[in-house]
């Protein structure tokens, strides 16, 4: 993976997505759609982006019993989408379904998208950690074990945050895969996420992608926005 920005396209559906690619100067990007878009416009919304020749992450974020999670994937890998995720915290064998699933469903001729597996929500902290999870360990410890377990799952990497990025790749090795949201520049409001950086922290830190959603789209000019963002991202060497 080119060490991408992915711009988290939070929207309500395919009008409001069209008004902010059509900002872009037809700038080839790398595209998030979540559970906001996807369930209000459906598959299409992904052949429509595709057309556009954008890259896309499709986080539906699944997590249920294996076969569940099997069948659900042999459905999405006919999208041919570049990257999908789950849950770590649905287990091992879960995972495993997932890359059963997707290599059932990929078509001949196309590769299967990659699978990361979300760790702990960047909106989480270690007092929710404790408290409402009853996880008692550290953070960074929980990550590095879902993060492992996706690894042994034979998943390409994990969604973390960057602050977890450090530890993983010494242990597991750089060409694993860290895809890290939670980023906003120095200025911005943290919102509802918890563990945060700016996109020139995850570049030293050695995040392989980031993941950028309010602090470009709900700037008053986005395309400027993203552009500060790529500047700070790219402009830090490790
Ligand atoms: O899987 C994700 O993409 C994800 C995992 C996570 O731990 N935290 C997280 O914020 N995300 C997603 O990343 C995006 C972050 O959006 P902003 O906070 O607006 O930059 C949202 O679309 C989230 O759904």
């Amino acid at each position: 993976m080119d060490r991408p920005i992915i711009i988290a396209l939070d929207f309500k559906g395919k009008t409001e997505i069209d008004d902010f690619l059509n900002k872009f100067h037809d700038e080839k990007l790398f595209v998030k759609v979540g559970m906001e878009l996807f369930y209000q416009e459906g598959p299409a919304i992904i052949s429509h982006i595709k057309e556009r020749g954008h890259k896309i992450f499709l986080d539906l974020k699944l997590h249920d019993i294996p076969n569940t999670v099997k069948q659900a994937m042999t459905g999405l890998a006919k999208l041919n989408v570049d990257i999908v995720n789950v849950h770590a915290a649905g287990g091992k064998k879960m995972m495993e379904a997932a890359i059963e699933g997707l290599e059932a469903g990929t078509p001949a001729g196309q590769s299967r998208p990659a699978c990361i597996a979300v760790t702990q929500l960047t909106s989480t902290s270690q007092a929710m950690l404790e408290q409402e999870l009853l996880i008692d360990k550290t953070l960074n410890n929980v990550v590095l074990h879902y993060a492992l377990m996706a690894k042994e799952s034979g998943l390409e990497g994990v969604v973390c945050s960057t602050h977890e990025v450090e530890a993983i790749s010494e242990r597991i090795g750089s060409s694993f895969v860290t895809v890290t949201p939670g980023i906003r520049m120095k200025d911005d409001a943290a919102d509802d996420q918890t563990r945060i950086a700016t996109p020139e922290l995850a570049r030293t830190l050695g995040s392989t992608a980031i993941v950028v959603g309010r602090s470009i789209t709900k700037k008053q000019n986005p395309y400027e926005a993203y552009l500060q963002v790529k500047k700070a991202w790219e402009g830090t060497k490790k």
